[in-house]
């Protein structure tokens, strides 16, 4: 459940690129637990605001925090491994395996043995109701929804307590899309991680968001 502590901070935020304003004195909360969805017309700013979060893109002026601390005060490496990062046509590494791909982030800065990493990429399958036949295959030897479910799979392998979505199920079929919807939702209730999520479907954007909000004109406007 959401809680009333706010987690993710954007205080009076400004970011343009070369003389385009995107955001203009942006303040805004999101709380433990969120899952916020997130709307609005193409090149309004959805993906900088969430590049924002992760430190992939720099405010001009104003700050960010994440659990009462400045971003840029934080070890990147730390804050990446606690913030999953997934996109649209799922992002995997096409020359690694669908395990490799998984162990991406914890192999990165995690100490971790032989058992241990075999456990987890268990624990990820179950998660993203995958089998293991799928461990040894490459991307490209998976089906889009599949790759998609790995996506996920990856960006949740290090534990994060934030999940970001950059329209994850945008290239998907109809069916494929309800059954992720499904499962991001049941992931969500599950391990509490809070999520920010970008569609252009208002319907997916109302199904799942606990809170959904419009960007409109580099302000963010709640829509429930
Ligand atoms: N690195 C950059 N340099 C210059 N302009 C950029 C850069 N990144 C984004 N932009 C521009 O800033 C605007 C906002 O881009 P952004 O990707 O954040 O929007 P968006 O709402 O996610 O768009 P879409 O829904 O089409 O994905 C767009 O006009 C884009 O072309």
């Amino acid at each position: 459940m959401p809680s009333n502590i706010p987690f993710i901070e954007f205080k009076h935020v400004d970011k343009k690129y070369e003389d385009r304003v995107i955001f203009n004195n942006l303040s805004f909360n999101i709380n433990k637990g969120d899952f916020i969805t997130l709307t609005g017309t193409s090149g309004g700013g959805k993906t900088t605001f969430l590049r924002m979060i992760n430190g992939m893109v720099i405010p001009d002026k104003g700050e960010i925090l994440i659990n009462q601390e400045a971003i840029n005060k934080q070890d990147i490496l730390a804050l990446r491994r606690n913030i999953g990062y997934a996109i649209q046509g799922s992002g995997l590494f096409p020359h690694m395996t669908i395990k490799q791909n998984m162990l991406y982030v914890p192999e990165l800065s995690l100490d971790w043995n032989d058992a241990q990493k075999n456990a987890r990429v268990l624990e990820l399958l179950d998660i993203v109701s995958l089998d293991n036949t799928v461990l040894s295959r490459f991307p490209d030897e998976l089906s889009g929804g599949q790759q998609q479910r790995v996506s996920i799979a990856r960006a949740l392998a290090a534990n994060p307590d934030i999940l970001l979505m950059d329209e994850p199920f945008g290239a998907l079929d109809s069916e494929t899309r309800t059954q992720l919807q499904d499962s991001i939702k049941s992931i969500q209730q599950r391990l509490g991680v809070t999520i920010v999520f970008i569609t252009h479907d208002e319907i997916e954007a109302r199904l799942l968001g606990t809170r959904s909000f419009e960007l409109v004109d580099g302000h963010l406007t709640a829509k429930n």
